[in-house]
């Protein structure tokens, strides 16, 4: 395993999507990890955009941490490539790792459990419980609904102006981790 940094948390889909740029995205991610000697904290499964993640950091040696709750090894795949793997109970404890283990989060592209983790870092960050910085990486406008919906919360008046100031977001691999090394060079 090659010496890192620093961590980031993914969160991203347990299927790949149907538009190529999510899996060219993953794969890049991958790469750019490894080069910029960051460690991949992630769900620990061999599926979707995780499995791409996960494989191409591992095909090059890279720093990789998996947790998984127990439950979930079949259905996920549980990755027999990676060796720093944690096995949980439950969810909570899984997402109780992957949130301190990491130094930053990235939320690429994917569906309710993709959303649920993203939504769940926000809240606490807006709760002053942690903060670390989360970008929400927006490969191909996936996340456009999503962010769409915040700003309409807050112009409903349900959530307050500063939680646009919680987040970031990327458009694409190369701009997301320019923004890791700036804030990791704090
Ligand atoms: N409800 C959930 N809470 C936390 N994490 C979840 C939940 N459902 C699924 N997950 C995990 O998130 C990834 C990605 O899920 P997608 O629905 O594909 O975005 C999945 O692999 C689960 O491990």
């Amino acid at each position: 395993m090659s010496k890192y940094t620093r961590s980031v948390t993914v969160f991203c889909g347990s299927h790949t999507g149907n538009k190529p740029e999510y899996s060219e995205a993953a794969k890049a991610l991958g790469i750019g990890l490894v080069e910029n000697n960051l460690r991949l904290v992630f769900g620990g499964g061999n599926v979707g955009l995780m499995g791409i993640i996960s494989n191409t950091m591992l095909d090059m040696n890279g720093a990789v941490k998996g947790i998984i709750p127990k439950f979930l090894q079949k259905k996920e795949g549980q990755h027999s490539r990676v060796q720093d793997l944690i096995v949980t109970q439950d969810m909570h404890t899984r997402k109780d790792i992957l949130y301190k283990e990491a130094d930053a989060f990235l939320c690429l592209p994917g569906g309710i459990g993709t959303f649920d983790e993203f939504f769940e870092t926000l809240t606490w960050k807006q709760l002053h419980l942690h903060d670390k910085p989360i970008i929400v990486v927006n490969i191909a406008n996936w996340a456009e609904p999503l962010l769409k919906q915040i700003h309409a919360i807050v112009e409903q008046g349900f959530a307050d102006p500063s939680i646009l100031n919680l987040f970031e977001v990327t458009v694409d691999i190369p701009e997301t981790l320019k923004r890791l090394n700036q804030a990791f060079s704090k």
